[in-house]
């Protein structure tokens, strides 16, 4: 829905931003644009809500050339997130996420109630929406400039390095939760970042960008870890290329076999029994795995919930091959254990099984 063809910008002082860009982006998806610092990601955004015109080639949404629509209606159909916020100082955080259904005539009160029902959209009490912009934390303020974007409900959101001044644990909680909100909402979006590990988490298709205003690669991220087009893409995402691809490939294809397990309340002599090696998986009475047995740490205990348990983590479909890697070095038996969604155990992947799986990937 959103589509450039052979698209350059040319600055008045010869800088040549985006060089001759054609590419369409995911309707209701989100693509990310990543590069480093002045390759042009923000001026391809801002060329979609015309912050920017392009000195030649065509910007469209939903198959109209944005030049020729009104830039106050344009803008209207697109929420638009930048670092640091931008809110208002001097007003209260609700009549910041109220100031464009306010602009758009809803009148005060729905615009404040449609601002209040966004404050809780984006994880924020209703006392904060009282507050002024300084008496929240930078992540807060962040959530306040998503829940103002979306504010008028616009189908295109454009987010400009949105996470870029907070912390790690904050920004991975943001991204948490813009992909939760995603969920719901499948707006199309436009995300910049200079951080490919955010790229990887976020984006359904990246862009990558070169100095001098070239994408290039536009790619699914799994796709472009696999698969990199060149050898600048290559060292842009890093030595560590192998383990992100292998974090975002699900173990929905990776077999398991079923597992005897032991129960928490079974005793210790019951558990002897059922033995036929060291170790033994044991369950909670619900049926989620709780841990692996030592049968020699049996003997003084009653019970198999008395003994020391070593960790597991029960992996569902939807859980990483990476997550299986780890899982099956740091378990005493090399098993992986899977789960269903309810946490409940369905069974376990033999070492060399998960290991064929990545193989088989290469
Ligand atoms: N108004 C302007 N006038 C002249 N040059 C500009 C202008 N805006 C941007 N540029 C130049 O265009 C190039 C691309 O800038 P842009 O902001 O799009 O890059 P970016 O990839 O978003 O960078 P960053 O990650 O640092 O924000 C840079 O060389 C920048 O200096």
């Amino acid at each position: 829905m959103i589509r450039f063809e052979s698209v350059t910008k040319r600055f008045a002082n010869g800088t040549t931003a985006v060089d001759d860009l054609s590419v369409e982006f995911l309707e209701g998806g989100i693509t990310v644009l990543v590069g480093s610092s002045g390759c042009g990601k923000t001026t391809t955004l801002r060329m979609i809500n015309r912050l920017v015109d392009p000195t030649s080639g065509t910007v469209s949404l939903g198959g109209r050339n944005v030049r020729e629509l009104p830039a106050a209606q344009l803008r209207r159909g697109i929420g638009y997130v930048i670092q640091q916020a931008g809110l208002f100082p001097h007003r209260t955080i609700l009549d910041n996420i109220a100031t464009v259904p306010t602009l758009l005539g809803w009148g005060r009160r729905k615009a404040r109630a449609r601002a209040a029902e966004l404050l809780e959209v984006v994880g924020l009490t209703a006392e904060s929406g009282k507050r002024y912009p300084h008496q929240l934390s930078g992540g807060q303020q962040q959530r306040v400039g998503v829940a103002r974007a979306l504010a008028a409900d616009p189908p295109v959101l454009l987010m400009d390095e949105p996470f870029g001044a907070v912390d790690p644990v904050v920004r991975t909680l943001l991204q948490d939760e813009l992909i939760r909100l995603q969920a719901e909402l499948h707006k199309t979006i436009v995300f910049v970042t200079h951080d490919i590990d955010e790229a990887v988490r976020l984006g359904d298709r990246i862009a990558v960008f070169r100095t001098g205003g070239h994408m290039v690669q536009f790619a699914p991220p799994a796709e472009l870890l696999a698969r990199p087009a060149d050898d600048f893409v290559a060292g842009f995402l890093g030595a560590e290329r192998g383990l992100k691809l292998l974090s975002l490939i699900s173990l929905q294809d990776v077999p398991y076999e079923p597992i005897a397990a032991v129960r928490t309340t079974d005793t210790a002599a019951r558990a002897r029994a059922e033995a036929t090696g060291r170790w033994l998986l044991a369950v909670s009475p619900d049926g989620k795995p709780a841990g692996w047995v030592d049968v020699h740490a049996l003997d003084g205990s009653d019970s198999v919930g008395q003994t020391a348990l070593t960790p597991v983590r029960g992996l569902t479909d939807s859980d990483s091959l990476l997550s299986a890697l780890n899982e099956t070095v740091s378990s005493p038996t090399g098993m992986a254990v899977r789960v269903d969604a309810a946490g409940v155990l369905v069974g376990a992947s033999r070492d060399d099984v998960v290991h064929a799986h990545q193989r088989s990937l290469a």
